[in-house]
């Protein structure tokens, strides 16, 4: 249910850049069976009623940024507000990074018009005082663009392929500014920072690091 204060699971989200490893780290935690977790709807983007909305964006930004972020608001409220028995959800990016991130590089890139901006901020704020979308626990998979833009080369999604590294510089400065300087947006839980420059093979020993953090309130 929607309603603003439910029961709810100690709620993780998994922030970082295109590319930053969140896959890699959500899967990590699949082994665990009081853990629930909820990778990005991104099957959902590509196919609203046939459309795919983040195929359309990419293709032409300003024509359909509205579109795909209203889209991404209300599935991401979706995963908010999901009922799991599990004790701990972890969810990969949240409606927070949506609004507090790329709403936000849309918006001062001029690719999103101000009364656009203005429709998605009045859904987010309402959510906010209507809905249980409260989370505990930030996980910010810090990188740097070079190594993304790699990464994302190499993985070579469909849609991203005109992706620029200036897109991703602009992107890892925003979430800078949001979850390690803070001095964006509310931040709305203590933040883990993990160093996700690190390679697959040594990435594991940062999240043992933070393993204590997540399964909180789970059997031993
Ligand atoms: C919350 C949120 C996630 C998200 C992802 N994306 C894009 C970035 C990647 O290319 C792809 C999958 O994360 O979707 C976006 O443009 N806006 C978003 N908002």
């Amino acid at each position: 249910s929607v309603t603003k204060n439910g029961p709810r699971p100690f709620t993780v989200i998994v922030e970082g850049n295109i590319g930053s490893g969140k896959t890699t780290f959500l899967n990590h935690f699949n082994q665990y069976e009081d853990v629930c977790v909820l990778a990005e709807p991104i099957e959902m983007w590509r196919n609203c009623q046939g459309h795919n909305l983040l195929g359309l964006m990419y293709q032409d930004i300003k024509k359909w940024s509205f579109t795909f972020q209203s889209y991404v608001q209300l599935t991401m409220l979706q995963h908010h507000t999901k009922q799991t028995s599990c004790p701990v959800k972890l969810m990969e990016r949240s409606i927070y990074s949506a609004r507090y991130c790329f709403v936000e590089k849309m918006k001062q890139d001029g690719l999103l018009p101000e009364a656009s901006a203005a429709v998605i901020e009045k859904h987010f704020d309402w959510i906010q005082d209507y809905a249980n979308v409260d989370v505990d626990l930030v996980v910010y998979l810090r990188t740097t663009p070079e190594v993304v833009y790699d990464r994302m080369m190499e993985r070579n999604r469909q849609e991203e392929k005109a992706v620029s590294l200036d897109y991703l510089k602009a992107l890892h400065q925003i979430h800078e500014d949001w979850l390690y300087h803070k001095t964006l947006f509310k931040v709305p839980a203590p933040v883990i920072v993990l160093d996700a420059d690190l390679d697959k093979s040594l990435i594991r020993e940062e999240y043992l690091k933070c393993e204590p953090h997540i399964l909180v309130s789970t059997k031993a």
